[in-house]
This record gives C-alpha cells, sequence and structure tokens, in this order.
C-alpha cells in the first residue's frame, strides 16, 4: 500500500462536554480523491479543522510523514484549504489577496492560471467586499490552490457556485489530481461528489461508519431496469413467470440480480410478442447509498 499522505489517528473532540469527535480515524493515499460525506452537524468541518491544527483535537494528525502538533505545524506548507467560507481581506482586490498568500517565484503566472481557470479576470481587480457569495468562494478555492499544495482540503466548496462555476471547479479538481495531488472533500451535493470522489469516509454523530471506496459503495447498490412496453400488465406476468422480482407501481421495473442481464429479459418479452419501446437503467445513487448506510448505522 501507498504510503498515505494524511493519517488521522483516533481524533476526539468534545465542546461543551459534548462529544463531537469520537475515535475519528482514517487515511488518505496521495493522488486520490476523498469525499467526506455526514449530515448536518455530523463532524466533518470539526475533523478538517482538527487536521488543520484550528482547533485543539485529541489524537494524532501526519501529513506527508509529519506530525501535526497544535502550536507547531510546518506540514501545512504543503496543504491549501478552504473551510466554511473564505476569509477574505475586504479591502483588498481579489488579484491583491492572492498576491498576500502567494509564496512561490511565479506568483503571477500562477494566479493568472487560477483566474483563467475560474473565469474572475472581470472582477478580479475590483475589492473583494463587493463580490458576490459564488465570487468570494471561487477566490476561496484559488486561496485554496495557490502555492501547489501536495493536499487539498475544501469544505463544502461548490457553495454558491453557479452550474458553469460547479464545473470549472470539477475539472480542476480532477486535473490537480491527475498531477497527484490529494482533495479532501466535503459535500452534501452528493451527486457531484459520485462525479468525483475515489474514497468515502462516512461520518455519523462523530464517528466513522463507513471508510470504502466510490467504486464498492456503488457496487452495494441494487440494479433496476425499467422497461416501457405497449402491454404491462402482460410484460409483468411474464416476467414475474419467469422468475424476475418486480417493484411495485405502474412501470415495468425490475431488480436485476448480479446474473441476469437486460437481454434476458428482453428475450423473455420478445417470446411473448410483447413489444418494447424503451429501455432504462436506474444508475447506482451516492445518495441512496449513503442514506441506507446511515440508517443502518443507526439500527
Ligand atoms: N465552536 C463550537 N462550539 C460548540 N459546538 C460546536 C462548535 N463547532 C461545532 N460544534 C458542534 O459540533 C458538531 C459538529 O459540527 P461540524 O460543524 O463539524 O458539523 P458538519 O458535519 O461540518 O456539519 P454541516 O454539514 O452542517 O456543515 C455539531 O453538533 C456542532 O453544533
Amino acid at each position: 500500500m501507498t504510503e498515505a499522505i494524511l493519517s488521522v489517528t483516533h481524533l476526539n473532540k468534545r465542546f461543551k462536554r459534548q462529544p463531537v469527535l469520537q475515535d475519528v480515524t482514517f487515511d488518505c493515499e496521495p493522488g486520490r480523491i476523498i469525499g467526506l460525506v455526514g449530515a448536518n452537524g455530523a463532524g466533518k468541518t470539526t475533523i478538517m479543522k482538527s487536521i488543520l491544527g484550528l482547533i485543539r483535537t485529541e489524537g494524532a494528525v501526519t501529513i506527508a510523514g509529519q506530525a501535526m502538533q497544535f502550536d507547531r505545524h510546518p506540514a501545512l506548507a504543503q496543504v491549501g484549504a478552504l473551510i466554511e467560507y473564505p476569509s477574505l481581506y475586504p479591502y483588498l482586490s481579489g488579484w491583491d489577496n492572492l498576491r498576500l498568500f502567494a509564496r512561490d517565484q511565479d506568483v503571477a503566472a500562477q494566479i493568472q492560471a487560477l483566474v483563467t481557470q475560474f473565469d474572475m479576470s472581470d472582477y478580479i481587480h475590483r475589492k473583494a467586499r463587493t463580490y458576490s457569495l459564488g465570487m468570494k468562494q471561487k477566490l476561496g478555492i484559488a486561496l485554496a490552490f495557490l502555492n501547489h499544495p501536495q493536499l487539498v482540503i475544501l469544505d463544502e466548496p461548490m457553495n454558491g457556485l453557479d452550474p458553469q462555476g460547479t464545473k470549472q471547479l470539477r475539472d480542476f479538481i480532477v486535473a490537480q489530481k491527475q498531477q497527484g495531488v490529494t482533495l479532501l472533500i466535503s459535500s452534501h451535493i452528493l451527486g457531484e461528489l459520485q462525479k468525483l470522489a475515489d474514497d468515502l469516509v462516512i461520518i455519523d454523530h462523530g464517528r466513522v461508519i463507513q471508510r470504502t471506496t466510490m467504486a464498492a459503495a456503488l457496487a452495494l447498490t441494487e440494479h433496476y431496469v425499467v422497461v416501457a412496453t405497449e402491454h404491462d400488465g402482460q410484460a409483468k406476468a411474464a416476467l414475474t413467470a419467469a422468475g424476475y422480482q418486480l417493484a411495485a407501481g405502474t412501470p415495468v421495473k425490475l431488480l436485476l440480480a448480479p446474473d441476469q442481464s437486460v437481454a434476458d429479459v428482453l428475450a423473455v418479452l420478445q417470446q411473448q410478442h410483447i413489444t418494447v419501446t424503451d429501455v432504462q437503467h436506474q444508475d447506482a445513487d451516492l445518495e441512496q447509498i449513503v442514506l441506507t448506510l446511515l440508517a443502518s448505522s443507526k439500527a
């Protein structure tokens, strides 16, 4: 196994005696996108703040082999982050906010590349206090990617972004991953996370209830096929007689077992001379998987 770029071990945190994180432990391998998922108040932001040393938390955090200490974190030189709302200097322009935090030699080139990537040219020289929510969010994201970080931690990065901004961010995240960057991303937009994440850490009431790959999580779902026919009643009867499990409701909706294929279904209908007008797969859905896992962890 590749050495983890981020290791979080036995994190425990209480706010006013209330446990908020309980024995949170997970690793992130380099060059992967890890989705941190959980309900409101589950503890995602608290985990991110603990990793970054923004709050004092029991347990250990190691970044690229270096142990983080609450009052000493040289490892953070390799980390970029956007937690909750971007902290911007309101009376500086977006460009100057970026320049203030840039450390590398290629400051102007780096800033220009980020401005172009996130389509910020029209307003980047205006004072940040005049920015809309989405403009501030884009600037905050650009700040997280300054100085070529190896690990980027993003808390709800799609917040306030329009569809174009969301796509720009998604494309950028994928490109960064291809260059070996590791990303830890929390999001309630599970459809977006499904497109991006390689791994999942699912949090419930401050505990890790599942640490898995996206592929393994999606394989947990049931695969349905919905068939439109000219004679649904006959189609249902024929498929039930052939041993298929049909979902309740009007359309002809079947649960496909791993050894059953759409071609087999169509063959049954063809044999009965039932005309099929459309076939649709119901894709695996991360939202449903997460809800199921959260429900089963409570059971
Ligand atoms: N400074 C604080 N003082 C007291 N309680 C806090 C503080 N910060 C967070 N909490 C509590 O810790 C728990 C976890 O909060 P956290 O912000 O980590 O959740 P989250 O998973 O990020 O939620 P969301 O999806 O709503 O952003 C919540 O119950 C929250 O009320």
